[in-house]
């Protein structure tokens, strides 16, 4: 497809090095946790009255959002389809010289975006049950948190479709017939594996122990203390990181014959 390899050897998705990213982004999205939960809610930052920005309707966080996205999609960002802006209308095009990404995915599958779904979930339900209630007037610095927590956690759903792509290829029989009928059911079915689901939900959990436990010098300090609930951290990929992963895979398969 389209775009010239110059020669380079196509890098190709397996499903063990797809997973093996899954697992490196886990860090990222701990990380995200943790710097997000250093400030309370600060919820002025998602309220559109507070925000008196000129010419620009909308949150602060809306802003801040927006107006990175086109920077990055000039710098290049979205040329690497891992990546999917939560503004995609009127994103100015890159201005560098064009990687020639692996065309791994089916065109008109990599083209699902469910960034409206991930924006409203993480505002109302995830927000809420990871930072403490409170202001401290840091909002511009919320916001920021904010924007590298939502991107890490839209890159590991989307990544769902490099998963449903490297899954089809190592078994197109089984696929395409669930595929030409559009039996969503039994697609789930098909790529679910939940002895894999249980690791991923055991593993994000000790690691969130791991990489967010106050250290200390001194030996008497009494019982660790961590920077993000490590069960919350295991709720939230139990609850909405793995089933939105699923679902985007499924989105992807039902496409995958067009
Ligand atoms: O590892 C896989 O096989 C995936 O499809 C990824 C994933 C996940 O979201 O972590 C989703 C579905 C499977 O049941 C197991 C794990």
């Amino acid at each position: 497809g389209g775009v010239q390899n110059g020669g380079k050897a196509e890098y190709n998705y397996t499903v063990d090095s797809a997973r093996a990213s899954l697992v490196r982004q886990e860090d990222t999205i701990i990380f995200g946790l943790i710097e997000r939960a250093r400030f309370p809610l600060n919820s002025p930052t998602y309220n559109q009255s507070y925000a008196s920005i000129p010419q620009f309707r909308g949150t602060l966080l809306d802003f801040l959002v927006r107006d990175t996205e086109v920077i990055q999609a000039k710098a290049g960002r979205y040329t690497n389809l891992e990546e999917n802006p939560f503004f995609p209308e009127n994103l100015p095009p890159s201005v560098e010289p064009h990687y020639p990404f692996s065309q791994f995915l089916h065109p008109s599958a990599a083209m699902i975006n469910i960034n409206n779904v991930i924006w409203k979930l993480y505002i109302d339900e995830l927000l809420p049950i990871f930072v403490a209630s409170g202001d401290d007037g840091n909002y511009a610095q919320t916001a920021a948190t904010d924007l590298s927590l939502l991107q890490a956690i839209s890159r590991r759903i989307h990544y769902g479709k490099f998963i449903a792509e490297a899954k089809f290829r190592e078994s197109p029989k089984g696929y395409e017939p669930l595929i030409r009928a559009k039996d969503k059911e039994a697609l789930m079915k098909l790529l679910t594996i939940e002895s894999v689901e249980e690791m991923v939900v055991k593993r994000v959990k000790k690691k969130a122990m791991v990489l967010g436990q106050e250290v200390s010098l001194d030996r008497n300090v009494k019982g660790i203390k961590y920077k993000v609930d490590p069960s919350v951290v295991s709720f939230l990929y139990q609850k909405w990181l793995i089933p939105l992963t699923k679902n985007v895979e499924v989105e992807y398969l039902l496409s995958r014959l067009d």
